[in-house]
C-alpha cells in the first residue's frame, strides 16, 4: 500500500498560498490608512505604495528565475525589470515629498524614472516570441525603446515649467499623453495575451494586462482628479493604485493555477500576424512620436525619425538574411533526406523509389522527343544465398551483399545506366539505349564481376559467391514501352538461368 497523505518535508517552510499574502497585504493596508491609525501623512501611504510594486517584484523575479520556458522566463524578467524602475520613482517621490516637504510636481528624474518604467514593457511587447534574434537586432530595441520613452518623456513634460504647481495650466494634456501612453502598452499586453498559445505565456500575458488595465486606470484618477479635484484625492485614496500590483502578486506566485483565458484559442494566422508585427511595433510608433516631437525640438525629433527608420531597415534585412540563411539550410536537408530516401541503407546503392525517379527523368519532355529506342533490363539474383546466410551468419551475408552490390555498380559504363537494390538478394538493372545485341555481353559482364570477388560459399558448388542474371531488351520496332512488362521478363529469364544451374545468363530479347 501506498501512503496518501501530502509528504512533509522536514526543516522546510510551509509556503503561504498567493490569496493569504494578498489578503494580508490589503489588510494590513487598510489598518494603516483607512481607520485614522496614522492619520491622514503622507508617509504611509507612500511606504505601502513602494511596498506594493517591492512585493510583486519580488514575486516575479523568482517566477522568472523558477520558469522553464525560455520566452515566458524572459518575459516576467522584464516584468521584474519594469516594476523595479517604477519602485525607484516612487522612492523619488517619497524623498521629494516627504523629505524635502516640496508638494509642486516631483523633480524631473522622479517623471523620468516613471517613463522609463514603459521601457521594460516595450520590449516584452516588441520581441518575437520564439524566435531566436541577432544581438544586434536586440540592441536596437533596447535603443529604441529607451528612445521612444525619452521622446514621450519629452513630449509629456518638455514644455513644463519644472516648478510647476499641480493646478499648473496645460497640465492636463501632460496627463492624457501619461494615460495614451498607459492605454497603449495596456492593448499591447491584450493584444498579446489573445495570441497566446501556452499556458505560460498566457498566465504571463493576462496578469499583465491586468496589471497595466488597472495601473491605467487607478493612475488616471489619480493624476486628473488631483489637478482637477486635489480636495478628493487624499494619501489613502490615492495609495489604492496598489490594486494593479496585486494581480500580478496573485497570478505570478510560483506555482499558481495558471490564468484561465477569456479568448478562444489563437487561430494559427493571429498568432503569427501578431508574432510578425510585434517587432515592427517600436519602429513605427518612434516614427510617429518623433515626428509630433520635430515641431518642439527639430534635432531630437529628426534624430528620432533617423533611428526608427535605420532600426527598421537593419530589421529587415536581417529578415532577408535569415530568410536566405534558412531557406538554404532546408535545401540541404531536402537534398540529405532525399538520398537518405533513395539509397539502400545495407548496399549504398540506390533502392526501388529512386528506380521510379529515374523513369520519371527519362520520360521528361525534353527527353520525350530523342527518346532512347532500346531499352535492356537485367534481374540479377545471388546463388543460395540461403544457405551461405544459414552456414556463415547474417553478418557475413550482409558484408557479401555490400561488395556484390559494389561490383555491380563498377560495370555500369554510361551515366544514364542504373543499377538498384530491388529485394532481398535480388538487384536490378536498367541500360537505356541498350539492345538485345549487347545485353547477353553486359550481364556476363555483371556476373563475372561477382565471380571474380571470390568470396567464400561454402554451400556453392564453385565455393564462392555467384550470381545468376535473367535480362530482357525492348526495341522501338515493337511498340511503346512498358517497363513493368520488361521486369516480368527479365524475371522469367532470371527463373530460366536459375533452373538450368545458376550463376549463368538468361535472357528474352
Ligand atoms: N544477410 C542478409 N540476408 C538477406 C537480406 N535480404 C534477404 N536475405 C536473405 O536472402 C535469402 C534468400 O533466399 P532464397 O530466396 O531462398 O534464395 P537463395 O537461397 O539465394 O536461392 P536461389 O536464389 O534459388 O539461389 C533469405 O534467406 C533472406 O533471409 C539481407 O539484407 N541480408
Amino acid at each position: 500500500m501506498f501512503a496518501t497523505a501530502p509528504l512533509q518535508y522536514r526543516g522546510v517552510p510551509a509556503v503561504p498560498s498567493p490569496s493569504r499574502v494578498t489578503v494580508a497585504f490589503l489588510a494590513a493596508q487598510a489598518l494603516l490608512l483607512a481607520g485614522g491609525v496614522v492619520g491622514d501623512t503622507t508617509l504611509p501611504a507612500y511606504l505601502v505604495v513602494l511596498a506594493a510594486p517591492l512585493l510583486a517584484l519580488a514575486v516575479t523575479l523568482r517566477r522568472a528565475l523558477s520558469e522553464t520556458e525560455p520566452a515566458v522566463r524572459w518575459g516576467w524578467a522584464c516584468v521584474a525589470a519594469s516594476l523595479g524602475v517604477w519602485s525607484l520613482g516612487q522612492a523619488g517621490n517619497l524623498w521629494w515629498e516627504w523629505g524635502l516637504g516640496q508638494h509642486a510636481l516631483p523633480h524631473r528624474a522622479i517623471l523620468l524614472l516613471f517613463q522609463l518604467w514603459a521601457v521594460p514593457l516595450l520590449l516584452l511587447l516588441a520581441r518575437p516570441w520564439r524566435e531566436r534574434e541577432p544581438h544586434t537586432a536586440f540592441g536596437l530595441d533596447v535603443l529604441q525603446a529607451l528612445a521612444l520613452s525619452l521622446v514621450w518623456f519629452w513630449l509629456t513634460w518638455g514644455s513644463l515649467a519644472p516648478d510647476s504647481a499641480p493646478d499648473a495650466p496645460g497640465l492636463s494634456v501632460q496627463l492624457w499623453l501619461i494615460d495614451t501612453q498607459n492605454l497603449y502598452l495596456g492593448v499591447g499586453m491584450a493584444v498579446c495575451w489573445s495570441a497566446a498559445v501556452s499556458s505560460a505565456e498566457r498566465t504571463l500575458f493576462g496578469a499583465m494586462s491586468l496589471h497595466v488595465g488597472l495601473y491605467t486606470l487607478g493612475a488616471a484618477l489619480n493624476n486628473h482628479l488631483t489637478v482637477h479635484w486635489p480636495e478628493a484625492v487624499t494619501p489613502a485614496w490615492s495609495s489604492l493604485i496598489t490594486l494593479a500590483f496585486l494581480p500580478l502578486v496573485w497570478l505570478a506566485w510560483p506555482g499558481a493555477r495558471s490564468l484561465p483565458s477569456p479568448w478562444p484559442l489563437p487561430s494559427r494566422r493571429w498568432e503569427f500576424l501578431v508574432r510578425s508585427v510585434s517587432p515592427m511595433l517600436l519602429s513605427g510608433t518612434l516614427l510617429l512620436l518623433s515626428l509630433r516631437l520635430v515641431r518642439l525640438d527639430y534635432g531630437w525629433g529628426v534624430a528620432g525619425v533617423l533611428l526608427a527608420a535605420g532600426a527598421s531597415a537593419w530589421r529587415s534585412t536581417l529578415a532577408q538574411v535569415q530568410h536566405r540563411l534558412k531557406s538554404e539550410s532546408l535545401r540541404r536537408q531536402r537534398r540529405k533526406l532525399a538520398r537518405i530516401a533513395w539509397t539502400d541503407a545495407l548496399t549504398g546503392v540506390p533502392n526501388r523509389h529512386h528506380l521510379k525517379q529515374v523513369m520519371a527523368r527519362l520520360q521528361q519532355p525534353e527527353r520525350r522527343r530523342h527518346p532512347p529506342r532500346d531499352w535492356t533490363v537485367m534481374m540479377v539474383d545471388v546463388d543460395h544465398f540461403k544457405p551461405l546466410n544459414d552456414q556463415r551468419g547474417h553478418r557475413y551475408g550482409d558484408a557479401c551483399l555490400r561488395q556484390v552490390a559494389q561490383a555491380l555498380s563498377g560495370t555500369l559504363a554510361r551515366p544514364d545506366d542504373v543499377l538498384v537494390r530491388y529485394g532481398g538478394e535480388e538487384f536490378l538493372a536498367l541500360f537505356p539505349a541498350t539492345s538485345h545485341r549487347d545485353a547477353p555481353g553486359l550481364a556476363e559482364r555483371l556476373r563475372g564481376a561477382v565471380e571474380a570477388l571470390a568470396l567464400q560459399h561454402p554451400a556453392s558448388p564453385s565455393g564462392c559467391v555467384t550470381v545468376s542474371v535473367g535480362w530482357a531488351s525492348h526495341s522501338e520496332q515493337t511498340g511503346e514501352l512498358d517497363m513493368d512488362t520488361l521486369i516480368a521478363q527479365a524475371d522469367l529469364a532470371l527463373y530460366r538461368a536459375k533452373c538450368e544451374g545458376r550463376n549463368r545468363v538468361a535472357g528474352m530479347a
